[in-house]
């Protein structure tokens, strides 16, 4: 590569005024290139004499006087023009801190910097020529691919839609800063056969970590470790970029302006001493121009793409931290913004030596994160431009001559020139339908003639003129591509006007003799067109006779059908009444069910609670039953004992043997509790009338007979109840000297000496009415104590019973015996009184 192939880095350098305008200041300009750094009387160097003004060349100086504009103009304006011819270019600001790099990069709202300004130029010079949004899509690899109409359409009508529900008001009406200034100028040169895209990124370098200023994730400070940082990469083209970085499309100057505000809210601000907002990172703001060609129909043939890019870089400023006094975190970012600069001005001293001396020593554009990433600038094809921005205060001094010298260095680097726009596709060239290539000039020309052409037809009635009436898209490129050529004469002897004017007009003539030609025979063909068109007219009208008499009669048929539908839909509706008042009274009805079932379910419930009580009660009064037949039983056992010692009390007494009941005391006891079987059995007496007189022969006897009771010595006790009825039998007791009583109440009555029989006589009444009158007999005994007992020796029985009753159930007869038992002991209760086996419950 020679030098005519190369261009130096073009170094400018912008002086902002002192803050206090009667400072001293230590930097002159001595002329638009020329610029002088002396040292303050306060410094070191002045005082021993060893430092003198020094005079520095710059590719441009700008004074405190000069304004953004002009600076913008002479700086960024040819980077414009080649951003949007496809090629790249690189421009940073570099200084101490606090020198205005920022305000030269970004400016104010009313007077912007070269950032705002860049994007108002570059938005004026494409407006027209802008392909629609999300055409182009960046492809993750730092290149972009060409999206069909449909496809971004449909994220045209995404973004709306979100863009619509996430609105939040515009910043400037929130802010109340008033309109941003923008700058007119535009730049004409520009292929307006050519769609055009700009995107925008926006990165900083922080502590030589890349962060994505437009990413949307937001920022927690108090968890600042937590942000995504972003690594570089080559493409294929040996360009770097950051990659995954947000791409923003934008459409225009302001759209891009809010982005770009949006990234600085985000860019780490730290207040330092020399600078209360002094920026502690490198930022970079990125626009990519994209453009394709239009083919003759106005549309983006696919794979053919030019993409030219534009840096622009505002450098953290240099300091020195004894200066600052700068501690902890803010050191840490001195210290790795120092290193940056560092490393940059050892990879551009390097370059320097590499070009001048021929050598290929190591370039370390790897040693920071900035120098990697203008890499493919400083290696590549393009241009590179820096502002150095110098504070002219005394005390910046040290730190100014350092800036100027390394700035000076700088532009002895070279850049290699960009000839070619970067073509990042193939282009596949396509015919027109005459085998022109699409490629001509004046195509965006063309196709808005001809769909002028088709608009105008549409609106004569024909409703699709694209496939109705063909166009020659020839005649239409002839139209619009020719122009004159220069018609303005140089000198008498300029000879090429004419002969280039003739060739033009020569041109013209055969283009207007061949249009001639073809209009000849365009109008013969539409002469034939319009000729068929007649006869198919006829042929139409005779068809649409034919067709309005079937349309009156389908007209009728209709309103039949009309008349059925409406007798239809009335019967329809009678019968949704009907179902609408069924089902009301279905809903009744299961209301009423549900009751019912709710009721059903209580008696259910009710059931159970007295079936379980019913089953206790059974159970309780089984029990008591159980219990009540278990006494029963006893009763019966007892009951049976007695039974068989009456029995044989009266064997014996049948026998003549004076035998004690058992139970009564006395020295015979034993004796008389277990008497001998064979003896009851031997003791027999015909006199005696027993109570079961089946055994012994008739009850009824036509003699008298005389009761065993008859005793003619001793007096008896008769002891019968007040009630007791007279029975008019024929057997009756002889008690000589009887004392009638009937309540054993005094022990006297028993205890008299007279008084040796005693005798008890109930009565009683069975369920049939019959009559049994019992006789208990016994002896009155003198007891050892003093006392008197009676042993009862017999029981006559007289039992009145009808001859027609029917037999005693064997119950009854216990229920009997156990009632006469009862009694016995009840009656009896005085007349042991002194045995010491007398009752408690007697009186
Ligand atoms: N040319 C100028 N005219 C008027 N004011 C200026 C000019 N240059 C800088 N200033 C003002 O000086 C202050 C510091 O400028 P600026 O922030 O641009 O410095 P910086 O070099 O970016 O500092 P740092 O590197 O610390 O971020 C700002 O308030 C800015 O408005």
């Amino acid at each position: 590569m020679t030098s005519r192939d190369r261009d130096p880095v073009q170094v400018y350098c912008r002086i902002r005024p002192l803050d206090v305008p009667s400072d001293d200041s230590c930097v002159t300009v001595l002329s638009d290139t020329v610029v002088q750094v002396v040292p303050p009387e306060t410094s070191q160097g002045y005082r021993s004499g060893t430092t003198k003004a020094t005079q520095y060349t710059f590719t441009g100086v700008f004074d405190e006087k000069t304004t953004q504009k002009p600076i913008f103009h002479t700086v960024t304006l040819p980077l414009i023009e080649d951003l949007l011819h496809g090629k790249n270019s690189l421009l940073f600001a570099y200084g101490v801190t606090g020198s205005g790099k920022t305000h030269t990069m970004n400016g104010e709202l009313q007077d912007g910097g070269i950032i705002p300004r860049c994007l108002d130029v570059i938005f004026n010079s494409i407006g027209h020529y802008q392909a629609k949004k999300y055409i182009f899509k960046p492809d993750k690899m730092n290149s972009f691919e060409i999206q069909s109409e449909i496809d971004a359409l449909s994220e045209r009508q995404s973004e709306a839609s979100t863009s619509n529900k996430f609105k939040t008001p515009a910043r400037r009406g929130q802010d109340n800063e008033g309109p941003r200034v923008t700058d007119a100028t535009r730049i004409s040169a520009l292929d307006e056969d050519q769609a055009y895209a700009v995107f925008v990124t926006f990165v900083e370098v922080y502590n030589n970590t890349v962060f994505d200023l437009l990413d949307d994730t937001p920022i927690d400070p108090l968890r600042p470790g937590k942000i995504q940082s972003k690594i570089l990469r080559e493409d294929q083209h040996h360009n770097m970029y950051v990659h995954a970085v947000t791409e923003v499309e934008v459409k225009s100057a302001d759209e891009a302006a809010e982005v770009l505000a949006k990234g600085q809210k985000r860019r780490r601000v730290a207040h330092t001493t020399l600078n209360a907002e002094s920026s502690r990172s490198h930022s970079v703001f990125n626009i990519r121009v994209v453009q394709a060609p239009l083919d003759y129909q106005g549309a983006i043939p696919e794979k053919v793409l030019t993409v030219g890019q534009l840096s622009l870089v505002d450098l953290a400023g240099s300091e020195r931290n004894s200066r600052t006094k700068t501690t902890g975190e803010r050191l840490r970012e001195a210290g790795s913004i120092n290193n940056t600069l560092m490393t940059l001005r050892s990879c551009l001293e390097i370059l320097r030596e590499n070009q001048l001396n021929g050598t290929n020593k190591m370039v370390p554009y790897r040693d920071s994160k900035i120098t990697h990433l203008f890499k493919s600038y400083f290696d590549g094809e393009g241009k590179v431009r820096m502002i150095v921005c110098v504070n002219p205060r005394a005390d910046d001094y040290d730190e100014t001559l350092s800036v100027m010298r390394f700035a000076e260095m700088a532009q002895e680097v070279q850049i290699a020139r960009a000839v070619q726009p970067n073509i990042r596709l193939e282009a596949t060239p396509r015919a027109t339908p005459s085998g022109r290539d699409a490629l001509l000039p004046g195509r965006r020309k063309a196709n808005r003639v001809l769909t002028e052409a088709y608009r105008k037809l549409e609106q004569g009635g024909i409703s699709n003129p694209q496939s109705e009436v063909p166009f020659d898209i020839d005649m239409v490129f002839s139209a619009a591509r020719c122009s004159w050529p220069p018609l303005e004469l140089q000198s008498a002897s300029d000879d090429r006007l004419i002969t280039a004017l003739v060739e033009y007009l020569q041109v013209r003539i055969r283009d207007q003799q061949s249009r001639r030609e073809q209009q000849m025979k365009k109008c013969v063909e539409v002469r034939t067109l319009i000729r068929e068109m007649e006869e198919e007219l006829i042929l139409k009208r005779q068809e649409n006779l034919s067709l309005h008499e079937q349309l009156k009669d389908e007209r009728s048929r209709c309103q039949t059908f009309e008349n059925r539908v409406l007798n239809a839909e009335s019967a329809n509706a009678t019968l949704q009444r009907h179902v609408l008042e069924h089902q009301k009274y279905a809903r009744l009805l299961e209301e009423e069910l549900k009751e019912k079932d709710c009721l059903l379910n209580q008696g259910e419930m009710e059931i159970q609670h007295v079936k379980a009580k019913e089953k206790t009660k059974r159970q309780l009064e089984r029990e008591k039953l159980k219990k009540e037949l278990d006494r029963y039983k006893q009763v019966e056992s007892q009951l049976q004992r007695q039974t068989e010692r009456f029995l044989v009390m009266r064997d014996l007494l049948d026998a003549g043997c004076s035998v004690k009941v058992p139970g009564t005391s006395g020295s015979s006891e034993s004796e008389s509790r277990t008497p001998s079987i064979g003896a009851t059995h031997r003791v027999s007496d015909p006199r005696v009338v027993h109570g079961t007189p089946s055994l012994r022969g008739p009850a009824v006897s036509t003699r008298k007979r005389r009761s065993r009771s008859v005793d003619p010595g001793k007096g008896w006790i008769d002891h019968r109840p007040e009630s007791t009825l007279e029975t008019d039998t024929v057997f009756q007791p002889q008690m000589n000297r009887a004392k009638s009583i009937t309540k054993l109440v005094d022990s006297k009555t028993i205890t008299d000496p007279k008084v040796s029989k005693y005798v008890l006589t109930t009565q009683e009444q069975d369920s049939s009415g019959e009559i049994e009158t019992k006789l208990y007999k016994g002896d009155v005994l003198t007891t050892v104590g003093g006392g008197a007992q009676v042993v009862l020796q017999d029981v006559e029985i007289l039992r009145h019973s009808s001859p027609t009753a029917a037999k005693r159930h064997s119950d009854g007869r216990l229920k009997d015996v156990h009632s006469r038992v009862a009694d016995i002991e009840n009656r009896c209760g005085y007349a042991i009184e002194g045995h010491n086996r007398v009752k408690k419950h007697c009186p």
